[in-house]
């Protein structure tokens, strides 16, 4: 190769004039410091910026060994080693210190061919700045970063959904072992369970948590946008289209997690175009002839009965049996009565946060009829109530007075003893009745009676048949 390099008269072919001539006329205007030197490190070209940059004419240096120019040159290092020094400070003989690469070209055989030098940043400051910048600006990225997920992506994690019940920890297993795969997942659930919280927990417990978590609402949409909000729209698409078109809520969500929520009151239309995204993977937005590749995660959630729904016609049949791959039951707070306890102690501290008031606990009795209500409206309703006694409370304690009269007056007990003689449930419940309102008047036996529609005697008369004390059932508040 090396006698390839060169003629029979022993000239170097690759440094010929021409070629030579040819990289000034390449490397010259540009103000970035280049040189190149032979293989025994004799400057062969340098462009004018490295010659002014070193302080020298280039007639001076073209010709010279790089040591006679730079004490402090590497190039015999580097030849020696045969490895590229990229991104190495260098201090030159003149003072400057700069971030240089120095490359050693070598041929088929391994030897040196020629070695190519550049200046990245003519003094390190310089390169400092830049280092500085840009830590400033993935700083900045970073932040932009989390806002953008606190705002748009998911909120919530598992640690997030309070419940220790059996239903609770059963929907909870499913739901963790759902993130670990990419399955599409139906949340069912009574309004207010809690089917976003899980929505989210799943996907930021998913290898998809760090892209986006977008939440639609098909309940909240009117039908005719619902197709624009979903796939998108190109500009001119309809009349009112924004200029340059929209993406739609499925783009946005690429890589991440898509929530279609109320999934249920979805027109039947849009479910046979959800239906065709789902078996292609692609959506083709409004006004467009083209489509585009996505690649999201479905989570959908309905408080409805699905499977009706399906025998009446009213949902597709194929895509009910797409979205249940894996179907997670969320129960209503009457069935896990259990959690009430930690949920109140939870959410009253962190309502009271919100609010800025001093509310850290509830009384027995308050905490009685709240788990003798049945919450049609699950954790939701249970919220809103919490959060109204504790703006009404006069203390650092709920009480009673301080929850809603619907609670306690809607507060009807069904029996749920064994079968037996009619008179002994009648008296079982009779009983009840009476400790319970004993207790919502705090042991006031003339409010009592009034609530309970009897007279004061006839219900001195049934507490002693009952063997009901004050005392003994009226525990005094936590
Ligand atoms: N297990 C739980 N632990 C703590 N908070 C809960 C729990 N379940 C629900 N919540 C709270 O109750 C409220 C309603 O929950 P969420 O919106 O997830 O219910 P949903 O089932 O999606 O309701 P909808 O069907 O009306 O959309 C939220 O403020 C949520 O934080």
């Amino acid at each position: 190769m090396q006698e390839a390099l060169e003629d029979n008269r022993g000239e170097n072919l690759l440094f010929n004039n021409y070629f030579i001539s040819m990289m000034e006329r390449i490397f010259d205007p540009i103000p970035i410091c280049i040189i190149v030197v032979d293989k025994d490190t004799r400057v062969k070209m340098i462009n004018k910026a490295f010659a002014d940059y070193l302080g020298f004419p280039k007639h001076r240096i073209i010709g010279e060994k790089v040591l006679d120019i730079d004490k402090n040159s590497r190039w015999p290092y580097v030849f020696q080693k045969k490895q590229a020094e990229i991104a190495w400070k260098h201090t030159f003989e003149n003072g400057h210190t700069a971030i240089v690469h120095r490359i050693p070209v070598l041929d088929e055989h391994g030897d040196i061919l020629y070695g190519f030098g550049m200046v990245l940043f003519e003094d390190v400051e310089q390169f400092r700045e830049i280092v500085e910048k840009n830590r400033l600006l993935e700083t900045t990225l970073d932040y932009y970063r989390k806002e953008l997920q606190r705002i748009k992506g998911a909120k919530y994690s598992f640690n997030c959904i309070i419940g220790n019940s059996t239903k609770m920890k059963e929907a909870k297993g499913l739901a963790q072992k759902a993130a670990a795969t990419d399955s599409n997942v139906l949340l069912l659930g009574e309004s207010g369970t809690g089917k976003e919280l899980f929505a989210h927990a799943i996907h930021n417990a998913g290898g998809r948590r760090f892209y986006p978590f977008i939440k639609v609402n098909c309940a909240a949409i009117p039908s005719e946008l619902l197709e624009s909000e979903l796939f998108g729209y190109e500009e001119g698409a309809f009349t009112g289209a924004k200029k340059g078109g929209k993406a739609g809520k499925f783009l946005l969500a690429n890589k991440g997690t898509i929530f279609l929520d109320e999934i249920g009151d979805m027109p039947e239309k849009m479910q046979a175009k959800l239906l065709r995204v789902l078996q292609e993977k692609e959506i083709e937005p409004v006004g467009s002839t083209e489509t585009k590749n996505i690649d999201v995660r479905l989570i959908t959630a309905t408080n409805k009965n699905l499977e009706e729904l399906v025998e009446k016609g009213q949902f597709r049949e194929d895509l009910y049996y797409r979205l249940n791959v894996l179907t997670i039951k969320i129960p209503p707070l009457r069935e896990r009565t259990e959690d009430i306890d930690h949920l109140c102690e939870v959410l009253i501290k962190k309502i009271s946060e919100r609010v800025g008031k001093y509310v850290t606990k509830i009384s027995k009795n308050a905490l009685d009829i709240i788990k003798s209500y049945k919450w049609p409206g699950n954790v939701r309703q249970l919220e809103n109530v919490l959060e109204r006694a504790i703006i009404l409370s006069n203390s650092c304690m709920i009480d009673c007075d301080d929850l809603p009269d619907y609670i306690k007056l809607k507060d009807k007990r069904t029996y749920n003893g064994p079968i037996k003689p009619m008179k002994d449930i009648i008296e079982e419940v009779e009983k009840e009745a009476i400790i319970k309102a004993l207790e919502y008047t705090k042991g006031n036996k003339f409010t009592a009676s009034k609530l309970l529609g009897i007279s004061r005697s006839s219900l001195y008369e049934k507490m002693n048949r009952y063997g009901i004390s004050i005392q003994k059932h009226l525990v005094s508040p936590s």
